[in-house]
């Protein structure tokens, strides 16, 4: 099978995109139902002059390049998960995470050097000596931190910037593409919480506790050697006293983590709760529940409050607990650098040294267990992010390989059916025992109407769920034109289907934009073709702005019927070659509806629409009508012999008409 009308990566052609539709709809409407027909299929070139190697050729290629366009991977997970390799997980972004960790070594070591000048400042000033050269030395320091300090802020922040970025980006990429059932099971919520919220902690993670640790540690380190250089003693007592708070600090640290973990999933459910009644104003203040939802977020934020809060005990924690050990290690160090000065065991500039790099000492000491919270906040971040960042994506890879073969093996046997065919295809939703098909067969042609009806929760819906590919079947194939619509790249099966799904969702946007969103180098003949046969083009006229008109969240400003028409409209632009309308008349009036029904007769002249409809009055010149009844079909036919044969029919036909004469 091959669709002439998409590019090398799957993309729909714009130039022929453009005229499609109004070429195909003027051919059907000028030149006669089987003349335009024929036109039609020559403009879509769907197969059907190619011989059977060649469109499977064309399959393979398309499939081929269709997996090219790899689904973005986010490294996260190799920062914690199994055969770790943390360097991995910065990326490309590691060159400048180093040459910003440089740039804070190099700042380090020259604020290491800084107390040693001054040392031999007071050395040189006790001994009489020129004082001019370690006033230099100790200037030119002081100038190199300060630029050094500003270029590796600057660096470190870039770095950071562009991580966010990147995380974003893929994660965004991700969770367009991933599988709809598995998105699914997301609460959008907790999504948005970790999309925006925990890649700025995982940000500081990645580069400023990160950078913060080496530095800090080095300055530490440093100071330390140069501590035992000047006097083994005094570091002794220094070390005492910090060890006992380093200690208890780690401990801290490492119950900022656990806090954190609990306080991002509670920031995720307060989120979650918030978007959940958000996304649903009008009930809520129609079943005047704002204070019932207005206390029950509360109490979720609560939640987050008290976690939060632990989170700040734990890291408040810190600052006392090296503050004491600090000021322990002064006090000892000045009495017995005072004692043994005294005794001539140590020179004052030796202890004025030493002082002065215990002071240097304790300002990295404090940020080293500060960024090891820190980093431990965001290493929770990461990994929630890296959770989000394994949801299963779909790909234009088969979707079991062994199963496929099987598949294809009957799908492209001989003489294989133009059209959609369902074949005894089984399906229960995932984590559900349910079956909600259970073995359903019925062919539909390239062209025409054909309605599915039957009650609520018969499995109308379902079915179309399924030839979108959102969910696969558990047994039996779907095929198009004979390929099994498992071995198709799911862009091209998605171009060749048009969904007007039952809430019809438009998008915050113009009305143009909404027109365009699945074919958006549409041009205005196509557009205003698409709005003639959707009966709209008046309506779009009387709007302020005409088609440059913003519309609301799911286009709010339009009324109910003329949003669904306008999600027609959208999907007619598509040039599909079979149009699944769910529930496409539901909210009409009986004028539009009429009207509709003109533009889907003659739409089924170019291509095969698929219309579920309650009501019955909206198919009744369908080509075939399939009534379901408990996931399987009950009987096939037109709308005379079903009246005549079935009796599900003729109760839902007898029943249309009571609530027609009501209304
Ligand atoms: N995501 C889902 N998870 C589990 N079960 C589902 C899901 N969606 C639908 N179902 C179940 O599948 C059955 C068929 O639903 P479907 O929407 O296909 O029916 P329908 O015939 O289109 O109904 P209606 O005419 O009311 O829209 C129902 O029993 C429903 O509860």
């Amino acid at each position: 099978m091959s669709d002439r009308t998409t590019d090398e990566g799957g993309h729909r052609r714009p130039r022929e995109q453009r005229t499609d539709l109004t070429k195909a709809s003027e051919s059907a409407s000028q030149q006669g139902p089987e003349q335009g027909r024929r036109a039609t299929r020559e403009k879509r070139g769907h197969g059907q002059g190619m011989s059977k190697d060649q469109q499977q050729m064309e399959d393979g290629t398309a499939r081929r390049r269709a997996g090219h366009r790899a689904v973005p991977q986010l490294h996260l997970h190799l920062l914690w998960g199994k055969g770790a390799k943390p360097w991995q997980a910065l990326g490309r972004h590691r060159r400048l995470i180093v040459l910003g960790i440089l740039l804070g070594l190099t700042g380090a070591a020259t604020s290491l050097a800084q107390p040693a000048v001054i040392g031999q400042l007071v050395g040189a000033a006790e001994k009489g000596r020129p004082v001019t050269e370690p006033i230099l030395i100790a200037a030119a320091l002081f100038t190199a931190d300060a630029v050094l300090g500003a270029l590796h802020s600057y660096t470190i922040g870039l770095a950071g910037e562009n991580i966010v970025y990147d995380i974003r980006s893929t994660l965004t990429s991700r969770l367009l593409r991933s599988r709809f059932r598995a998105y699914s099971d997301w609460q959008q919520g907790d999504v948005f919480s970790r999309m925006v919220s925990d890649t700025l902690l995982a940000r500081s993670t990645m580069t400023h506790a990160i950078d913060s640790i080496l530095n800090n540690g080095f300055l530490v380190i440093g100071g330390i050697v140069l501590m035992a250089w000047i006097d083994m003693v005094l570091l002794a007592a220094t070390l005492v006293c910090l060890g006992v708070t380093s200690v208890v600090s780690l401990w801290l640290a490492r119950g900022v983590h656990r806090v954190s973990v609990r306080n991002q999933t509670d920031t995720g459910n307060f989120g979650s709760a918030l978007l959940r009644v958000l996304g649903a104003m009008p009930t809520v203040k129609a079943s005047r529940a704002e204070s019932r939802e207005a206390e029950g977020i509360a109490v979720i934020a609560k939640e987050a409050r008290k976690s939060g809060i632990k989170v700040t005990v734990m890291s408040s924690l810190l600052d006392p607990t090296m503050s004491i050990g600090t000021q322990l290690a002064l006090t000892v160090v000045i009495g017995l650098g005072a004692a043994r000065s005294a005794t001539g065991a140590m020179p004052a500039a030796d202890l004025t040294a030493f002082i002065l790099y215990l002071f240097y000492l304790v300002a990295p000491l404090l940020q080293l267990f500060e960024s090891i919270a820190q980093f431990q906040v965001g290493r929770a971040s990461v990994d929630r992010l890296a959770e989000l960042g394994r949801i299963e994506v779909e790909t234009d890879q088969r979707y079991d390989p062994a199963t496929a073969r099987t598949r294809s093996g009957r799908s492209r046997s001989r003489g294989y059916e133009a059209g959609l065919v369902f074949d005894e295809v089984r399906f229960s939703y995932p984590n559900s025992q349910q079956v909600i098909l259970g073995g359903v067969s019925f062919t539909v042609p390239d062209r025409g109407l054909t309605a599915i009806v039957g009650p609520s929760g018969a499995g109308k819906s379902t079915v179309f769920q399924l030839i979108e590919r959102l969910f696969d079947p558990v047994s039996g194939v779907i095929r198009i034109d004979g390929t099994d619509i498992t071995d198709m790249p799911l862009n091209q099966l998605r171009s060749v289907v048009g969904y007007v799904d039952q809430d019809h969702t438009l998008l915050r946007g113009s009305v143009r934009d909404n027109l365009t969103y699945s074919a958006p180098n549409a041009g205005d003949k196509d557009i205003a073709e698409a709005l003639r046969m959707a009966n709209l083009t008046e309506v779009i006229a009387a709007l302020p702005n005409g088609l440059d008109t913003g519309l609301g969240d799911r286009g709010a400003g339009l009324s109910g019927g003329q949003r669904q028409r306008l999600a027609i409209a959208r999907t007619l632009l598509q040039t599909p070659r079979f149009l699944l309308l769910d529930e496409a008349t539901a909210n009409l009036d009986s004028e539009s509806e009429g009207a509709l029904r003109d533009s889907i007769a003659m739409i089924s002249e170019f291509c095969a629409v698929i219309a579920i409809a309650h009501r019955l009055s909206t198919v009744t010149q369908a080509q075939q009508i399939i009534v379901m009844d408990k996931g399987t079909v009950q009987a096939t036919g037109t709308h005379a012999d079903l009246n005549r044969t079935n009796a599900l029919y003729s109760r839902l036909s007898k029943l249309q008409e009571l609530s027609d004469i009501a209304s």
